[in-house]
């Protein structure tokens, strides 16, 4: 374990110096693998740890959109993919990669199937935290651990394939065999994190719900919607309005902030735009501020936890997502998106 000074601040991390992806394969040597659901961080995790050679199932209800996607990924009925209640038998760690609502409808096959000796792995502690909502409650007898990677399924599988890594935190829960936390870092490795930052399940949770409803996707989306309306209705037209908010941050901006942080992005740009940016950044934080202290509350409450849980438990939450889905793809912003990545020139 590496010990890093993260701006002041000393924590534990795990890189893949300390736990190549050689020690992770002698670690899962004896174990099968069963990733439990095939939707967008289960192809990620199966593909890589498939890859890396470790010995990994699929399980899934039969003749889903995601059973189809999976043999088309090469999962072979009958040897390497399975009903969800065969790959759970058949498992020893068994990767819970269903939906978090579909977490608590298949809980009753999971939770069969943990015998002693076994692992139950999550990539979000929502279900564990929430269990008072989620009747998630692991047997004392078996190891739970949680790797989650901070970021999609897609980019942990497309970033495996360049060669880098999504960094992920893990969590032990329970350690019955004296082995969770091994467990866990060496499928960490395996699944193709770039490095491991330790985290306990219920801060998982509540930093990550907090996340992806904040500047992660929620408040992105909203920020990109208030000031492209601005400038609609002052008459900008709309690829102004979007490549002024959308597609300078995404292709121009953003990209100077990964490789080397905010200031030098800011001092990329001209004396008059870092001017400006450094007067309006606070007056942005102190109008937003009071916005994520009652987003964090609402999860900290349990009410995220609620209105996930009861939407996507109705038969038909997919359609209706699809529905909301359709009117932000179909709105003057996203169709304006749509045109402006077409003018991208091709390689
Ligand atoms: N999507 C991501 O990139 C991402 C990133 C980090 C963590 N996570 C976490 O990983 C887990 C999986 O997320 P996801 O986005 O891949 O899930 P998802 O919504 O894509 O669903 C995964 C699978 O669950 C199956 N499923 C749903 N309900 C079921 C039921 N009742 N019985 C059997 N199968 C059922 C679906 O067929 C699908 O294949 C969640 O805990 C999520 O919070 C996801
Ligand atoms: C990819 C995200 C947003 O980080 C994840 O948390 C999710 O729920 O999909
Ligand atoms: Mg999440
Ligand atoms: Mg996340």
């Amino acid at each position: 374990m590496a010990q890093i000074n993260f701006g002041g601040v000393l924590e534990n991390v795990v890189t893949r110096d300390e736990f190549p992806l050689s020690k992770a394969q002698k670690v899962l040597q004896h174990e099968t693998i069963a990733v439990l659901g095939y939707g967008v961080q289960g192809p990620g995790q199966a593909l890589n740890l498939r890859d890396n050679g470790i010995n990994v199932i699929v399980g899934q209800r039969k003749d889903s959109a995601s059973w189809h996607k999976a043999l088309k990924d090469g999962w072979l009925e009958g040897e390497t993919l399975f009903e969800l209640e065969e790959a759970c038998q058949r498992g020893t760690i068994l990767l819970n990669l269903l939906s978090d609502a579909g977490q608590i409808a298949a809980w009753p096959v999971v939770s069969k199937h943990l015998t002693e000796g076994k692992a139950l792995y999550f990539s979000h502690g929502f279900g564990v935290t929430f269990h008072e909502k989620t009747g998630i409650v692991p047997p004392a007898h078996v190891d739970v651990f949680l790797v989650a990677p901070k970021g999609s399924g897609t980019s942990l599988r497309s970033l495996f394939l360049q060669g880098q890594g999504l960094n992920s935190s893990y969590a032990v829960y329970q350690n019955a065999s004296g082995r969770a936390e091994e467990r866990a870092l060496a499928l960490g490795i395996a699944i193709g994190s770039g490095y491991l930052f330790e985290t306990e399940f219920k801060k998982e949770v509540y930093s990550d719900l907090t996340g992806e409803r904040g500047v992660l996707m929620g408040a992105i989306a909203g920020l990109f919607e208030a000031q492209y309306n601005v400038l609609r209705k002052n008459g900008h037209s709309p690829s102004e309005a979007f490549n002024e908010t959308v597609e300078e941050l995404t292709q121009s901006l953003m990209p100077l902030v990964a490789e080397n942080g905010m200031d030098w992005m800011y001092a990329n740009c001209s004396t008059t735009a870092q001017r400006g940016a450094l007067d309006w950044k606070g007056r942005f934080q102190e109008a937003t501020e009071p916005l994520f202290t009652e987003l964090y509350d609402s999860v900290a409450a349990g009410k995220e936890a609620e209105i996930v849980i009861s939407a996507n438990s109705q038969p038909d939450y997919r359609e209706k997502l699809e529905v909301e889905l359709a009117d932000l793809r179909n709105s003057e912003l996203w169709q304006t998106g749509v045109q402006v990545r077409q003018l991208r020139p091709k390689k």
